[in-house]
């Protein structure tokens, strides 16, 4: 059991550990004193640095150098068989910009060791900033992690911030301690917001934000935490749920995830006039720095750090959580901009050669339970995505309302039947009349691409079929670099090649080609090629096409050719953040061809120059159907309605409309306020009359001051109550002091 002066100081300094007792040490013994040695030369809990400790004992971790950081990591996750080791080159700045995925990741999806390890770096910027403003180091903290439980739904634990704060209550000095961003610091305040956008831009990560909060620490306050600490289950939302929620009152916010070097530099390093201040400090002893730190402060200043006991927490957040926890506001929200639009009649798309179309899917059963909720509204030529957000400041909400327009968008009660006749219909009458045509379907994993394209090909089929006796279909995918023949079973991992003649026209060597007499024969052939894809489970989609199939569909004698082509599901980074670097990568190659695709589009309507159809293997095997002036594409975008995928839907939608090249026709944007909370005001004791008095003296202190409320004398009201000193209280108890003490304490709570 360590020393309480330790316990009191940790806990002061190091709020978010947990108390001694429900951790598991990663450390023995020996390697924790050792690790302290130089910081800590006597038994004490802490103590000022010895006279030969220099200045940087106690290092910021973001200055550890790469073999500071690889120390830390393994003797914090000794005997971890599951810990990755750190890849080269990894210092404190690398590591102070991980954020809690990346921990995971490195954990293997331990997400308790993941979190100890997140916090602890973070415990020891606290521990540089406490050396840093007052000279005394203090003893490092052993990793805290939270036994592993059976079930991580049944029996997470946060970490039992509630009891700290109670202890802190108690014996926590009055001092501020540095609060980062808060009033104090301006510039850092400013740079912030700035950093966050940068790093989120540059990164394309999810918005994952650290909330620095400040609540007031009176008593009623701390119930009311270790209140809602006990009623508050959820064990999915991770780091968030690792911390208390603070009362919307109480927060005040910054984010600190994200940030630019520059910002978590400037953050956590002294200023010039810090480190003069300090460096005088360092001769003098603690009290007399004390003394002089409270002078300096100015008069209403020290006042209000009598009066207030301050707390900061960190909340971890990301976009997604957000909206689930506003879910109910912002659908009651979608839901009132959906009645307001008005009926109007859907305007004719101009006929073009490239012609756009939508398909929102529905909300699965499995979604709905997770709580997720539609934020797709599709109606007529246009579909209008409701992108649910908070500002900055974490706390208002507000909804953008973005609008696009294609040739057609289908809702999701749309059959098969009509997606068909306004898309596929007229591409497969462009086959039949000896020309060339292309479908593409486009969109996020898992939003419906290939359940879409079932259903064409199968009314595609049926219709070939009654002009035509016969076609031929060759099938082949597109993984990365390499493509890969769909109908040849006997030779499946066989790497076709391509070639281009002297024309410019490219031709796929070697592929396969079956003859289809029937409808039946053709839609099985194409199943079994569908089949073959290569597919991987990624965190969208159990079975996601890793690879662009290209089903070609050949009239005989002709060069007339239908291409279907059903692209892989285009993933955003914070999809592949569980993913090994197999798959990071297949995603990539993925997104990379989708992109050549938009710049031929681009180039094909331009009119001007040739599309740069090289760019990427599926645009040269396509090459064909930019090149012909005859050629008609119709691309077919597919979204998912789900909160969740607001950035993927928005993405897709934006390079549909760049292949149609159109602009956005909505963007607004609504305030979403939030309802009220009639809060019942208590009123001052000053106020209160006599009967007043009485009937507070007969409730306080859990009612054992109810045979006293008689005693108190006429006239008595709320402003000659709140003049009585305390030992007058213990009179009206007939001298019991503590009865006496606990009315008079009451009424200063009251007060307040
Ligand atoms: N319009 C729809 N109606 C009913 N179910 C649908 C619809 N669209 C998709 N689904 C279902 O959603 C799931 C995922 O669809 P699908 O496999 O077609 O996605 P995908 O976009 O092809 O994904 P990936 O790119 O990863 O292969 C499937 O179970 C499919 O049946």
């Amino acid at each position: 059991m360590p020393h309480p002066a330790v316990r009191e100081m940790e806990t002061t300094l190091m709020p978010n550990h947990l108390p001694l007792e429900h951790i598991q040490l990663d450390m023995n013994q020996e390697d924790y004193d050792m690790r302290n040695e130089d910081l800590t030369p006597g038994p004490g809990a802490f103590t000022s640095p010895p006279s030969n400790c220099p200045a940087g004992a106690v290092q910021h971790p973001q200055k550890w150098s790469e073999d500071q950081v690889r120390e830390w990591w393994e003797k914090r996750t000794k005997r971890r068989p599951n810990v990755e080791g750190l890849s080269k080159g990894t210092d404190g700045r690398n590591i102070m910009r991980w954020n809690m995925n990346r921990f995971e990741q490195m954990t293997k999806g331990d997400s308790h060791l993941a979190m100890a390890l997140y916090q602890d770096l973070r415990n020891e910027v606290q521990r540089f900033e406490h050396f840093r403003k007052t000279g005394v180091v203090l003893k490092a903290s052993p990793i805290a992690v939270p036994e592993k439980r059976t079930s991580k739904k049944e029996n997470f634990q946060p970490p039992v911030r509630r009891e700290v704060t109670e202890v802190k209550a108690a014996t926590a000095p009055r001092e501020k301690r540095p609060a980062v961003g808060l009033k104090k610091e301006p510039s850092v305040k400013r740079a912030v917001p700035k950093a966050m956008r940068r790093a989120s831009s540059n990164s394309g990560t999810k918005m994952t934000h650290a909330v620095t909060t400040k609540s007031e620490g009176a008593p009623e306050r701390l119930a009311c935490a270790r209140a809602r600490s006990s009623s508050r289950p959820s064990p999915e939302r991770k780091c968030k749920s690792m911390q208390p929620e603070p009362e919307p009152e109480e927060r005040r916010t910054m984010v600190m995830e994200d940030l630019a070097d520059a910002a978590l530099h400037r953050l956590s390093s002294p200023t010039k006039r810090e480190v003069s201040i300090h460096s005088a400090r360092s001769h003098k002893s603690e009290p007399e720095r004390k003394a002089e730190e409270v002078s300096r402060r100015p008069k209403s200043a020290r006042l209000k750090a009598d009066k207030e006991d301050e707390e900061e927490t960190r909340q971890m957040f990301d976009k997604r959580e957000l909206r689930k926890r506003h879910k109910d506001l912002f659908e009651d929200y979608v839901q009132r901009w959906r009645q307001r639009q008005p009926e109007t009649p859907p305007n004719e798309a101009e006929p073009c050669r490239v012609r756009v179309y939508v398909r929102k899917r529905p909300l699965f059963g499995y979604e709905q339970e997770a709580e997720e909720f539609d934020v797709a509204t599709a109606k007529g030529r246009k579909i209008v995505i409701h992108n649910c957000l908070t500002k900055a400041d974490l706390r208002s909400l507000f909804i953008s309302h973005m609008g696009f327009q294609f040739a057609e968008v289908f809702g999701e009660a749309a059959s098969d039947e009509e997606v068909y006749q306004s898309t596929a219909c007229p591409a497969v009458q462009h086959l039949l009349q000896n020309k060339v045509a292309t479908l593409f379907m486009f969109g996020q994993t898992g939003s419906g691409k290939t359940h879409t394209m079932g259903g064409l090909v199968q009314r595609a089929a049926q219709h070939i079929f009654q002009q035509e006796p016969t076609v031929t279909l060759t099938a082949f995918e597109i993984a990365g670099k390499v493509m890969r023949d769909l109908l040849d079973h006997t030779h499946k991992e066989k790497e076709l090649k391509i070639r281009e003649d002297k024309g410019g026209n490219t031709q796929v060597l070697g592929l396969h080609s079956l003859e289809a007499s029937s409808p039946e024969q053709l839609q099985r052939f194409m199943t079994e090629a569908q089949n073959g894809r290569a597919t991987r489970a990624t965190q969208v989609n159990e079975t996601s096409s890793r690879s662009h199939a290209v089903f070609q569909i050949r009239k005989a004698d002709s060069t007339a050719t239908l291409t279907l082509v059903d692209c892989a599901g285009s993933e955003r980074r914070e999809d592949t953040t569980n993913h090994d670097a197999r798959s990071r990568k297949d995603a990539a190659e993925i997104n990379s061809s989708i992109h050549a695709l938009k710049e031929c589009f681009r180039a094909m309507r331009s009119a001007k120059g040739q599309p740069p159809y090289r760019e990427s293997l599926l645009t040269r095997v396509l090459s064909d159907s930019f090149s012909s002036d005859e050629a008609m594409i119709v691309a077919i975008g597919t979204v998912s309605p789900a909160a969740k995928d607001t950035e993927h839907s928005i993405g897709t939608l934006r390079a549909l409309q760049q292949l149609q090249g159109t602009q956005m026709t909505l963007e607004e944007r609504e305030d979403v306020l939030k309802p009220k909370v009639e809060v019942e005001k208590e009123s001052h004791p000053k106020t209160w009359s006599e009967a007043e008095v009485r009937q507070w003296v007969e409730e306080a202190a859990g009612g054992r001051a109810k045979q006293f409320a008689a005693s108190v004398s006429k006239g008595t009201d709320g402003k000659n109550l709140l003049r009585w000193p305390a030992q007058r209280f213990v009179q009206l108890c007939e001298g019991n002091e503590d009865l006496g003490s606990k009315l008079y304490q009451e009424l200063r709570v009251k007060m307040r």
